[in-house]
């Protein structure tokens, strides 16, 4: 009786009922690679997890490290090395976090060329032993390197995703339950468009407790709102640029929402969460260019893009995500 109940506590300690048989490969084994990798293996999303990086002494103590800490969890897990991709065949799914620090004085231009240079350096391994694999991209600028991706793989769109703006969306739905004094779980509403200073909060789709937020206020959101609940964007935009700024970084946020999108898809329940795709042919996009909108996900990836009812702010925020994308598209060399 006793090891029943024990057995029921573990599994709803874990949130799961069964364990997954699944792959993951995280390539790019630094602060983010491996916040990835805690939460993947945390959350009992892996059993099989391959680290991919060109450091080969610190993949080695990562993957110490990473398989030392998971022994009090229940089950197996297997941990593998490399920096030539053989050990990643057959992944389902694809994390890619490889990637520069910015260096002081460096624009973002220059931080995006650096990191898409990784990206290239990855891809051709990658490719060649996971041509089924569903990517997720957390390196910046992400939705950048997902379009970068799908350029130069010709893997179908619905297979390569960008973090985007997941977490913006998370913090943005908390920071206004603070402001209302509710739960978190209360708010609904996305951030969309470019993960990054050109991300568009939708205002117009916010609902409290099922109330619309600008049935409420409104001007909430514009420029003639007195309660100044642009505030909530700027906060937004600003986490998102801690990532940018010389000498820092930043790795939970992330990890959190790779596992989230990584959970979504296994799970294959619709989960709608605010990744990037390429939205070539939606919104009235005409360009080839990543940028986030709630999505349907599958178990493959993106199963359908939600076409929102924006206003007319709200769309030229998008239209200027999008411009401000194919620009440095067009300025990356491939
Ligand atoms: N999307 C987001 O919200 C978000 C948040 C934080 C960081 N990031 C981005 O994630 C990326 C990783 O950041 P980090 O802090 O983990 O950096 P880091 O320097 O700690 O790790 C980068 C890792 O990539 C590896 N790498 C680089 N080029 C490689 C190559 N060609 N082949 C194999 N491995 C290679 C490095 O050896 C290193 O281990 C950066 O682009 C960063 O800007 C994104």
């Amino acid at each position: 009786m006793l090891l029943a109940t024990q057995r029921v506590s573990a599994k709803m300690l874990h949130g799961r009922r069964t364990k997954p048989n699944t792959k993951i490969t995280v390539a790019g084994a630094g602060s983010v690679g491996l916040a990835c990798s805690a939460f993947l293996i945390d959350r009992q999303l892996t059993n099989h997890l391959v680290l991919m990086d060109r450091r080969d002494k610190w993949l080695e103590a990562s993957a110490v490290d990473l398989q030392a800490a998971t022994k009090g969890l229940s089950g197996s897990l297997k941990v593998e090395i490399c920096s030539d991709g053989a050990k990643t065949k057959n992944s389902k799914y694809v994390v890619i976090a490889a990637g520069e620090r910015a260096q002081p004085g460096q624009s973002r231009l220059q931080l995006a060329q650096a990191t898409a240079n990784a990206v290239k350096q990855l891809l051709p391994k990658l490719l060649h032993y996971n041509p089924r694999a569903t990517y997720v991209v957390a390196s910046s600028p992400a939705d950048l390197m997902t379009w970068l991706l799908q350029e130069l793989s010709g893997l179908p769109k619905e297979r390569c995703i960008s973090a985007g703006c997941h977490l913006d969306s998370i913090l943005f739905r908390y920071l206004i339950a603070q402001r209302m004094g509710v739960a978190a779980s209360a708010v609904n509403g996305f951030i969309i468009g470019e993960h990054g200073n050109c991300c568009v909060p939708v205002w117009s789709g916010v609902s409290v407790g099922g109330i619309s937020l600008q049935r409420l206020m409104p001007e909430v959101g514009s420029e003639h709102d007195k309660e100044q609940w642009q505030t909530v964007h700027r906060q937004v935009q600003r986490m998102a640029n801690q990532v940018a700024r010389d000498e820092t970084y930043t790795n939970w946020g992330i990890g959190i929402s790779v596992s989230d999108i990584i959970g979504a898809m296994q799970q294959n329940l619709g989960h709608v969460l605010s990744v990037g795709g390429n939205i070539q042919g939606l919104m009235g996009i005409t360009d080839s260019v990543v940028l986030s909108l709630p999505s349907v996900l599958g178990a493959n990836g993106i199963k359908q893009m939600i076409e929102l009812p924006l206003s007319e702010l709200e769309m030229s925020l998008l239209e200027q995500s999008a411009e401000s994308l194919v620009k440095t598209q067009q300025q990356i060399q491939l």
